[in-house]
């Protein structure tokens, strides 16, 4: 049975323009109640802007937004910021520094002062702050200061939270543990969740789906596994790791390189194609002491390159080989154990089945 309800967040067609120049171009997507959507991409691709529309603080040249069904923009009269239901968690965060950690709490509840009490004591305890209450932000250290501003920003209950580079303040160490803490308690709450970043790592660790934004438009949509493994185009693979590039020719499909033939179906005879493999998809045959590759089926045909540069980086290796077929240089990543020397000759091989081709994108 199809879901009745409607998603939580649904944005249709939304387009900003600065100038003359669009910013945002005719966007839509939709975020269900308990689900975190990442929009991701570099900056300056309408990111933040996306966000200030939903939020209520810019307005669109078009589109519709629509909250829980009801439109809040564009299909009907336009809603104020605060009457939309939406709370906001931006990284440059601002506690109240003249009130308490219960007061920043309480700030957008109803004057009721049981009922407060009761929703600081709940938010406090879900984000480990039991007992902070009487405390002024400036007793906190930073990572305290961010659960305190997501309480405070979840204690209304809104339907939709937009968070802006939330993390982006806080110490590497302090990160990863307050990223999980904020996913746990925001899938606890069923708000839907539209979180901006420029991290690719950000956006695989929180999104159930990823948003790629490029020049104010989305360019792919997926769960992070599909976005990953399944890119769109080459600046799409490129976004979330290096990249290496084989340039060739499909002929019948199939488009021969120093590595063997790869298929490349879809793609016209002659036309040039471009062979994207990440790092950790190329093999280096490293460990048969002078006695040549042994490739598997899926390897394909093996090349040797010389290393020119290896840099240990301590859960992997990045090794540079200049390839001997024709100079070019191709980056290998392996485990950190195994650290070679620059000058070495060894044999690569590439992970078929971990390879996307495209047509050459000029
Ligand atoms: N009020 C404004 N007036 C003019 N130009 C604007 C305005 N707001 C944003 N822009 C421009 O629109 C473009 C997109 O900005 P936006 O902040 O949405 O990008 P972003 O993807 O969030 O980037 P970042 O990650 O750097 O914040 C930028 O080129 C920015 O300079």
């Amino acid at each position: 049975m199809p879901d009745p309800s409607p998603p939580r967040l649904e944005i249709c067609n939304l387009t900003r323009a600065f100038g003359g120049r669009p910013v945002v171009d005719d966007v839509s997507l939709s975020v269900a109640a308990g689900q975190v959507t990442c929009l991701l991409g570099p900056s300056g691709c309408g990111k933040s802007t996306t966000l200030r529309m939903i939020a209520g603080v810019e307005q669109p040249d078009a589109g519709i937004i629509r909250i829980d069904g009801q439109p809040v923009c564009g299909d009907g009269p336009t809603r104020p910021p605060e009457a939309r239901s939406v709370g906001l968690m931006f990284q440059d965060f601002a506690l109240f520094p003249h009130l308490t950690v219960a007061q920043n709490v309480a700030f957008g509840l109803p004057r009721d002062r049981a009922l407060q009490a009761r929703r600081v004591e709940e938010l406090l305890e879900r984000v480990n702050l039991t007992g902070y209450g009487p405390k002024h932000p400036h007793q906190l250290s930073g990572g305290e200061q961010q659960r305190v501003a997501l309480a405070r920003a979840l204690a209304p209950r809104p339907r939709v939270m937009l968070m802006d580079e939330p993390f982006s303040g806080l110490d590497n160490r302090l990160r990863d543990g307050i990223r999980d803490a904020t996913l746990d308690l925001l899938k606890e709450e069923g708000t839907a969740v539209l979180l901006v970043t420029h991290e690719p790592d950000e956006a695989m660790r929180m999104a159930d789906e990823i948003a790629l934004m490029r020049g104010g438009r989305i360019v792919q949509r997926g769960a992070p596994y599909n976005i990953y493994n399944a890119p769109v185009d080459k600046a799409a693979a490129a976004f979330f790791s290096d990249i290496n590039v084989i340039r060739g020719t499909s002929r019948g499909a199939l488009t021969d390189t120093p590595f063997g033939a790869f298929l490349t179906p879809g793609h016209a005879d002659g036309a040039e194609v471009e062979i994207v493999i990440r790092p950790q998809h190329l093999k280096i045959d490293f460990d048969r002491g002078g006695r040549g590759p042994n490739p598997t089926a899926q390897d394909g045909t093996p090349a040797r390159g010389v290393i020119q540069r290896a840099r240990y980086l301590g859960r992997e290796s990045l090794v540079d080989f200049r390839m001997e077929h024709d100079g070019s240089i191709l980056t290998a990543s392996v485990p950190g154990v195994f650290l070679p020397k620059p000058g070495t000759a060894l044999w690569l091989m590439i992970r078929r089945d971990r390879c996307f081709v495209f047509p050459v994108s000029r």
